[in-house]
């Protein structure tokens, strides 16, 4: 085959390790490619580099068949004897040096355009990844799960893909077909325009075909996507699935999905046999005609053995030319898609970005949080989540949040940390007023332990650090912490803080859990801390030691507790008791509970059961 084939196929091996996003949309147009600019320009040295040696390799390529050409009429040419076997030799030292020469090329081609690639994708992720985390969770809350990590990666993987490798083909595609063209008819143009004629009508059914190979592969992977999907989530919640007996129901569904693969990957097959039916019939047919319609121009003398020579060696590079671009063009719209895609990202700017001059919060910070007549609901179209909510939390007061679900209490929460900000109303630390200051800096004031006590994958060490200033902390420290959250009694016997908690911590109980939660609060030695208290149950033993270490991380800190249990209750010095988005009683337990209103109704139902033990 020619050298234009032999090429695309070392490229493609290059690439068929990662199919990452063989299933993503793709664009309508190319213009979302221009989005990639940018980062394009970064690297314009690159570029320059990888297209030099992208039109000389190109140029070497097209030589060769010339060269066969002279090479056959020198031949051909009547010398006899030495004389012709030194112009053999010579000719054909010339085609060697150029093939050598055209495999350097290639070789340092390859290298740069695909440095290329993956430098603008390793830019790109990089961008696209801080662009994420910088986003705030009503942009995430916007985004299907899983679709985030998928821009990151099956999107990013097109686009380096397209750069490393089907952008320089296609380059060199419409190089070689043009120059291939320009040479058939340089050679003979009356044999040479004749073939090219016929070229677009034997690619025809090539590029119909094509199509619907197209069309199958990605029903088909989509279909593998879906069946993948639904896998991961079975065996992710392998427990309830097993607990329910839902085995057979997953197995049926899944075994469905497989199904619809296979015949997915049936019509693929199918198109593909009549693709080589195709083709070769084509690839042979079309070199008998090359050769009929060659012999004849030769015998009434219009062309020489090495121009028809050299002419079917051109004929080959530019049917295979034409080929190719049909089925790289696929691949440059899917590359539109990603990038238009990973761009959507790129524009977001974040809800909250520090201000042009952000105030400084005194390095002796109180904790002194105020919230004053604070309004706000998620999203444009929701009920207001707090309506004209104020509380002023003293410095180093104990404070109970409590109320029924939907009451707004994580809300408040949310606020204090700013990963939302109110649409009207003030939320202050120490007089300096949050939108004054940079989030970041704002957010160092607090020390935030969730609900659901979420840890991250790997050693005790990475998940209390996490919680420090600057997220590292000697030894020394996080073992106070662990100690101070009575976590380090159960860690120590897994090996300190190199226990490995397993994936998202779940190798330890739902108590010990909360502890290490604690301790990576603790650890950050924030002025506020705020503390979701869960609700499942703990045993009696595990109860008792989180509310020793809860007493021991409220000590000297401003405490906010979404509270549900008595024990917390009790201890705080005042109880906020909240419904429907405001503050509807305060004050202390026994004087709520005398009051008989929402919370002594609460405080009945809800820890008649735990005040009985
Ligand atoms: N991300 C969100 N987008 C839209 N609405 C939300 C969002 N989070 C909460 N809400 C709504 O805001 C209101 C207050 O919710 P919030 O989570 O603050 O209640 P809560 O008192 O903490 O409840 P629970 O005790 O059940 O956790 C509810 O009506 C809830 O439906």
């Amino acid at each position: 085959m020619s050298e234009a084939t032999s090429q695309i196929s070392d490229d493609r091996r290059e690439t068929l390790p990662d199919q990452g996003g063989a299933d993503r949309p793709k664009a309508r147009s190319v213009k979302p490619l221009a989005l990639l600019w940018p980062y394009v320009r970064k690297h314009l040295t690159l570029v320059f580099v990888a297209l030099f040696f992208l039109v000389v390799s190109t140029v070497a390529a097209l030589s060769i068949p010339w060269l066969f050409g002279r090479a056959v009429d020198a031949g051909a040419g009547g010398a006899n004897g030495a004389a012709l076997l030194d112009t053999i030799d010579q000719y054909f030292l010339y085609v060697l040096l150029a093939a050598i020469l055209m495999g350097i090329l290639s070789a340092l081609r390859f290298y740069f355009v695909s440095r290329f690639g993956e430098r603008v994708a390793a830019d790109l992720r990089t961008d696209l990844y801080a662009k994420l985390l910088s986003l705030g969770p009503r942009f995430h809350a916007g985004m299907r799960s899983g679709e985030s990590v998928s821009r990151l990666t099956a999107d990013v993987t097109l686009i380096e893909q397209f750069l490393g490798s089907s952008a320089s083909l296609a380059t060199r595609t419409i190089l070689s077909t043009t120059g291939a063209i320009a040479m058939m008819l340089v050679t003979n143009w009356k044999l040479g325009g004749t073939l090219l004629l016929m070229i677009p009508l034997a690619m025809l059914p090539v590029m119909i075909i094509g199509r619907i190979i197209r069309g199958a592969s990605n029903r088909a992977q989509s279909r593998l996507a879906d069946a993948g999907a639904q896998a991961s989530e079975a065996l992710d919640a392998i427990e309830l699935v097993q607990a329910y007996g839902q085995e057979q129901r997953r197995e049926k569904s899944f075994a469905e999905a497989a199904e619809a693969v296979f015949q997915a990957a049936l019509k693929r097959i199918t198109a593909r046999a009549f693709m080589i039916l195709a083709v070769s019939i084509m690839l042979l047919g079309g070199m008998v005609g090359i050769l009929w319609l060659g012999a004849r121009a030769v015998a009434t003398g219009q062309m020489t053995p090495g121009e028809l020579t050299q002419m079917i060696l051109y004929a080959f590079y530019a049917g295979s030319g034409f080929g190719m671009l049909a089925e790289v063009w696929g691949e440059v719209m899917r590359a539109a898609g990603a990038s238009d895609r990973a761009s959507e990202i790129l524009r977001e700017t974040p809800e909250i970005l520090p201000p042009q001059t952000a105030l400084p919060i005194a390095s002796s910070v109180q904790g002194h949080l105020i919230f004053d007549a604070v309004d706000f609901s998620y999203g444009t179209d929701d009920a207001p989540a707090l309506k004209g909510f104020s509380l002023d939390v003293q410095p180093g007061e104990f404070v109970a949040l409590v109320g029924p679900s939907g009451a707004g209490k994580s809300t408040v929460f949310r606020l204090a940390l700013r990963l939302f900000d109110p649409q009207s109303g003030h939320i202050t630390v120490d007089g300096v007023e949050a939108p004054d200051t940079d989030p970041a800096l704002w957010r160092s004031q607090f020390a935030y332990a969730p609900q659901e006590s979420a840890l991250f994958t790997g050693t005790a060490r990475e998940n209390i650090a996490f919680g420090a200033q600057g997220g590292t902390a000697p030894d020394a420290e996080l073992i106070d912490a662990a100690r101070m959250a009575e976590a380090w009694r159960f860690l120590e016997d897994r090996g300190g803080l190199d226990a490995d908690l397993g994936q998202k911590g779940r190798s330890l109980s739902g108590g010990q859990r909360q502890r290490v939660a604690l301790a990576r609060a603790l650890v950050r030695r924030a002025p506020i801390l705020l503390l979701d208290e869960a609700t499942s149950a703990l045993d009696s033993e595990s109860e008792g030691l989180v509310q020793k270490a809860i007493a021991a991380a409220a000590e000297g800190r401003t405490t906010l507790v979404i509270a549900h249990r008595l024990s917390t209750i009790r201890r705080a010095d005042r109880i906020i008791v909240m419904e429907d988005g405001r503050i509807v009683e305060q004050g202390s337990h026994d004087a709520l509970v005398k009051k008989g209103g929402l919370y002594a109704r609460l405080a009945e139902m809800q820890f008649a059961a735990e005040a009985a033990e």
